[in-house]
């Protein structure tokens, strides 16, 4: 998990599009301005990963971090420069599949060499035997990005006359079910992706490709263990692969207070049903945001038990438990759960 580094990131046109569910949201709300959070949001978020790390500890996981992320205001390519955010969501930028690291071709430009801060650990894992892929990045020119989500969700602004779609698509895309691999894809670019992934996988993985969300999965349904799905109201089933439709569901119980305050200009990144981003230990423990009681009632009446941590801001840091961690297992991932 890296430092985050939260700067005033809205005037990246991917950026724009990666977050637009959430930013019309907060357009709506007015929430805009171009103040910069106060250090209380990074103390806070600090703390509470300091908290969550000593919890995984706890629980027997090794717990390997990032280099840090120290005062990076832009990021460059010859084609653009974008403001860096922070680095926090580990999840995102990688998939694990079995001994393979796949480092996965950023859409949001700020991250483009968020994967730099990670080289030093998985050299590490490389030299114990680990395979290490990176998919061919997008130049994340205007052109190459696929507008259709957008326009089918409000988006009435200016569109690239000339596409030239390339593969892109975040590790958080992708739930993991050993040899079954559930990708979602909202575009172009995304399904170029799923078929990029199923084609260097080959036969021993299934890549189903599905459309419940905007681009991460992991903010709709997460596996809990293997036959069970936490599953966001809104997400219709008969959308899943049939292999997951036969898995038992425990519907995510809103938390209808509000979960943080938000800050006087930072837009919320993250959708009130944040604290569905809960990061399952083993088959019976599951790491849950603090205040989730409706959720945590749910998932003891499922038999499970709810390992409580407190995460102050992840509706501004635009993730939870299951975004902040990247579970890198020595098992076979052959097996089939679907
Ligand atoms: N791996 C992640 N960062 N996932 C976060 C998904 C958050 C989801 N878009 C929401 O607004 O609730």
């Amino acid at each position: 998990m890296g430092t985050p580094y939260h700067l005033d990131y809205h005037d990246d046109s991917s950026f724009r599009m990666f977050f637009h569910d959430n930013l019309k949201d907060a357009n709506s709300r007015g929430v805009f301005s171009r103040r910069k959070p106060d250090n209380r949001l990074r103390d806070e978020c600090l703390e509470d990963v300091t908290e969550l790390i000593g919890i995984l500890e706890s629980a027997g996981v090794t717990v390997r971090r990032p280099q840090a992320l120290n005062n990076v205001p832009t990021v460059s390519t010859p084609h653009w420069s974008a403001p860096m955010g922070h680095a926090l969501m580990s999840r995102d930028n990688f998939l694990v599949v079995g001994d393979e690291i796949i480092e996965t071709p950023p859409l949001v430009r700020a991250r483009y060499f968020e994967s730099d801060l990670y080289r030093e650990l998985f050299t590490e894992y490389f030299n114990q035997g680990a395979r290490w892929t990176s998919v061919p990045k997008s130049r994340l020119l205007e052109h190459n990005f696929d507008y259709s989500y957008l326009i089918e969700n409000g988006y009435d602004g200016p569109v690239p006359a000339d596409p030239f779609f390339e593969i892109m698509f975040d590790g958080a895309q992708v739930m993991r079910l050993g040899a079954d691999l559930v990708f979602n894809a909202s575009t172009e670019n995304h399904r170029m992706g799923a078929r990029w992934l199923a084609r260097h996988l080959g036969p021993d993985y299934t890549v189903h490709e599905v459309n419940v969300a905007d681009n991460h999965i992991d903010g709709k349904i997460l596996p809990l263990r293997p036959g069970t799905l936490l599953v966001r109201e809104g997400v219709d089933l008969e959308d899943l692969p049939k292999g997951l439709q036969k898995w038992e569901v425990i519907w995510y119980e809103w938390f209808d207070k509000p979960v943080e305050s938000e800050q006087d200009g930072i837009p919320f990144l993250a959708s009130q049903s944040i604290g569905i981003n809960v990061l399952s230990l083993d088959e019976e423990r599951v790491l849950v945001q603090d205040i989730q009681h409706p959720l945590m009632r749910s998932l003891e009446r499922a038999g499970f038990t709810p390992v409580p941590c407190r995460w102050r801001h992840g509706r501004s840091l635009g993730g939870g438990f299951h975004c902040m961690t990247l579970d890198i297992r020595r098992r076979s991932t052959r097996t089939s759960y679907m």
